[in-house]
């Protein structure tokens, strides 16, 4: 193994997954540290679950996978984080970037969340959407981690007490032995700027023999060519069978894909009071979509941001969010139990109960579905998924996914 990558939530895993597997590395994505011992493999992707655990908690188990994955031959430690750099004050991007430094024994670190291809870049150490500053993105209403500072270097200065420093694009422009250059100045965390691929491929071949980087999927645009990999296309040869999209992702896009894809196919809203007061449960919600015969109808919890708002107020932020997750993964479990073969998930927490609900420890990375996004082949089971960040995917999303899960091009 060359490069190991251990992700914050299971919907960014499956991101870098892909963004690997297309740069010609065979690459497995794990769901957790795995037990036994896992396939050969160029690139190893441990899919955690910390994203808002408690600090601690975060960095004892990125150190555990850290060491996993050091034990397994990686050389390259990547620490993959939302391209929308979803953190709260506390962490975890911070401590666990300054853990897994102390333990790789590396002195200064590249940060760089910019994903271009889906319109997130780094320009003056801020991070910008589109053309909207990220704290006017939508992400400033996020249940869980609402991102108010557009500045990543304060950002991050909260969550640490490392210097931040700052790689500006003029640095970065000018190609990659003055970004090695500024990255050896300081022991420091960078923010390095990227706006477009070409800068991320510029870091790349800068982050040759680096133990330790931390960013989205672009940061791992350029690594696999210091290891002599060519691009390539990963197979996908398609799961037959009855589907189903749950969602529990409140972001704009995924609330955009909803309501394109409810005029197509039955749907299930369960809202913040039906889960909590038990008016729908895994069960029920099951018999509801087994009951269905379109071929993937909807389950969600995608509710805007007053209704968050209010349930977070009504029930408490954690207790609400827990709950909504725990149901998505016992309707997954017994959604696959009764014989359902492709799952579109949409979220990251809720991705990472759906594959908990589903007990999958090693998904093949297939071809993709949408920029960040691949086919997942759950072990080698006739079961087929999705995993799909809050905010990828264009407004027909579930209707490609699903088919392409079948194996239609
Ligand atoms: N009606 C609601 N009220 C409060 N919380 C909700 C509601 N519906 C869903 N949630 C919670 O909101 C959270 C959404 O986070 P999730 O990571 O699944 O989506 P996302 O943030 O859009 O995706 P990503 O992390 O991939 O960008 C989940 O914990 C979910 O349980
Ligand atoms: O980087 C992203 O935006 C995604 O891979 C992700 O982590 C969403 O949870």
């Amino acid at each position: 193994m060359k490069i190991g990558v251990i992700a914050d939530d299971f919907t960014g895993a499956s991101d870098i997954a892909l963004t690997l597997a297309e740069a010609g590395m065979k690459t497995l994505l794990l769901a957790g540290i795995p037990e036994q011992e896992c396939p050969d493999c160029d690139a190893a992707v441990i899919s955690l679950k910390s994203r808002t655990a408690p600090v601690a908690e975060a960095v004892e188990q990125s150190l555990k996978a850290c060491d996993w994955l050091t034990d397994k031959g990686a050389g390259q430690i990547v620490f993959k984080v939302c391209s929308t750099f979803d953190s709260t004050e506390a962490g975890n991007i911070g401590p666990v970037v300054e853990a897994l430094a102390e333990r790789l024994g590396e002195t200064s670190v590249i940060v760089c969340p910019a994903f271009p291809e889906n319109g997130r870049s780094v320009y003056q150490g801020h991070l910008f959407v589109g053309d909207t500053l990220l704290s006017e993105s939508g992400m400033q209403n996020h249940p869980l981690t609402p991102m108010t500072d557009p500045d990543l270097r304060r950002v991050l200065g909260r969550q640490t007490g490392w210097p931040v420093a700052h790689v500006p694009f003029l640095t970065v422009s000018k190609g990659a032995a003055q970004v090695s250059d500024a990255l050896a100045a300081l022991r420091a965390m960078f923010i390095v700027d990227a706006i477009q691929d070409e800068d991320l491929h510029t870091i790349g071949t800068a982050a040759k023999g680096r133990k330790l980087l931390c960013g989205g999927s672009g940061i791992a645009l350029g690594l696999p060519l210091n290891f002599g990999f060519q691009p390539g296309s990963p197979s996908w040869a398609g799961v037959a069978g009855k589907g189903v999209v749950l969602s529990g992702s409140c972001s704009l896009a995924t609330r955009a894909q909803i309501s394109t894809y409810r005029d197509l196919t039955p749907s299930l809203e369960l809202t913040a009071d039906d889960v909590m007061n038990g008016t729908h449960t895994a069960q029920s919600a099951a018999d509801w979509v087994m009951a269905q015969s379109h071929d993937a109808p909807l389950v969600y919890s995608s509710a805007d941001p007053e209704a968050v708002k209010a349930a977070q107020e009504r029930y408490g932020r954690d207790v609400v969010a827990e709950r909504i997750e725990l149901l998505f993964r016992d309707l997954a479990a017994e959604l696959v139990g009764r014989g359902i073969a492709r799952i579109v998930s949409a979220g990251g927490e809720t991705s990472g109960a759906v594959v908990k609900g589903i007990g999958a420890g090693t998904l093949g990375v297939g071809g993709r579905l949408a920029a960040g996004v691949p086919a997942l082949r759950v072990d080698d089971r006739a079961l087929a998924i999705a995993l799909k960040s809050g905010n990828f995917g264009d407004k027909d999303f579930f209707t490609t996914a699903m088919a392409r899960l079948a194996g239609d091009q």
